[in-house]
């Protein structure tokens, strides 16, 4: 059974102003995360990423559709079973909405006095949180004395309190610098690997989704227009707005700029190399090259990692006898999909 299943969700919320237009946040989404996921949801500001995760948590009412957790229909719920379902879902944000009258101990210990925790169990649960999140040396500071990230793992300590299944990030390393970016996200990586909870993570970086996510859910107007497996849809973006997202974290190809400056440094042919996964090596790659006699410079691109699988592209600038270049081209467009670069 799915974690969360939504079917045909719609959110309209009423025009502001008298005469003013409805705005149709959410447009009929169908969504299903699966426990023990990743997921990542990404779309520009306006697409509905927040509303959605608004309407998992029931903080919003939907206006037609079905919302299920762990089975349970939570639309038509009271608000009294809606502390309920609540209480399994934890929530992290940007801005990290701590209390800032409360000391670090007192921010995590706020959910569990709200549920009613005993006294001598809320202490052990607050004392292992803090260590889980590296943060036992910090539990009586006040939170602006804290870093921002040190003020994020305070939210996920918090978050994690009622022993949630599902966790929410909602652009929860928009406000930190991407070495304290990098940071949070290790903890949710533990926090889903060690803990076995799933997340759903909203944000605007694709980078964020590429070390997060196993998955990755693409919001344009309040629809879903493009899913999948996150290195499915870095290699092979379908939708307009998915290869705008994906080119902010991939380098494609030199633009006809960048290809002509190159052009003019280089002499023979440019092709680019589309490493994905780990079936090819680069080394087999190049070696088919030099086989031919072919050696080649690496003019543009990069590799990195996605979910632990080699990924990039690289144009290279190959120079040898044009019969070898092509005969060695022809090679190693046998191992990886390769593309010539018109000069
Ligand atoms: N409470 C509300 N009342 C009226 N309109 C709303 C409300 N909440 C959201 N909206 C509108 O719904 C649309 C989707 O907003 P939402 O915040 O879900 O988008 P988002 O993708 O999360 O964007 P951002 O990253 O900027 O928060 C926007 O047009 C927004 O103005």
């Amino acid at each position: 059974m799915p974690l969360v299943e939504m079917t045909d969700v719609r959110k309209t919320f009423p025009a502001a102003t008298r005469g003013g237009q409805d705005v149709e946040a959410i447009r009929g989404v169908d969504l299903t995360v699966e426990a023990g996921e990743i997921v990542g949801v990404v779309g520009y500001s306006g697409a509905g990423k927040s509303t959605l995760v608004r309407l998992i948590n029931a903080l919003e009412t939907t206006t037609s559709g079905s919302v299920r957790i762990g089975g349970r229909e939570i639309t038509t719920l009271k608000e009294r079973e809606l502390r309920e379902v609540r209480l399994g879902i934890g929530m992290i944000f940007q801005q990290f909405n701590l209390f800032r009258s409360r000391t670090v101990w007192g921010n995590i210990a706020y959910p569990l006095e709200v549920a009613g925790v005993a006294k001598d169990e809320r202490n052990r649960r607050i004392s292992d949180l803090l260590h889980f999140v590296g943060l036992a040396d910090k539990a009586h500071s006040h939170v602006e004395q804290l870093s921002g990230g040190q003020k994020q793992r305070v939210g996920i300590a918090r978050a994690l309190a009622t022993n949630p299944s599902l966790l929410l990030a909602d652009e929860s390393t928009s406000a930190l610098d991407p070495e304290t970016t990098q940071e949070v996200l290790a903890l949710l990586r533990r926090v889903n690997r060690e803990l076995g909870i799933t997340i759903i993570v909203i944000t605007h970086e694709m980078d964020v989704v590429r070390s997060l996510a196993q998955r990755v859910v693409v919001m344009e107007a309040g629809r879903i227009v493009e899913e999948g497996p996150v290195l499915q849809v870095l290699s092979d973006p379908q939708q307009p707005v998915t290869r705008r997202f994906v080119a902010t974290i991939v380098d494609d190809e030199p633009d006809p700029e960048a290809l002509a400056a190159l052009h003019s440094r280089h002499a023979g042919t440019f092709v680019k190399l589309a490493f994905r996964g780990d079936d090819v090596r680069q080394s087999d790659v190049f070696a088919e090259l030099l086989r031919h006699g072919v050696t080649f410079e690496l003019v543009y691109g990069g590799i990195e990692e996605v979910q632990g699988e080699t990924f990039g592209n690289l144009t290279l600038a190959l120079d040898g006898d044009p019969d070898a270049v092509r005969t060695a081209v022809a090679a190693v467009r046998d191992l990886v999909p390769t593309t010539e670069l018109a000069r």
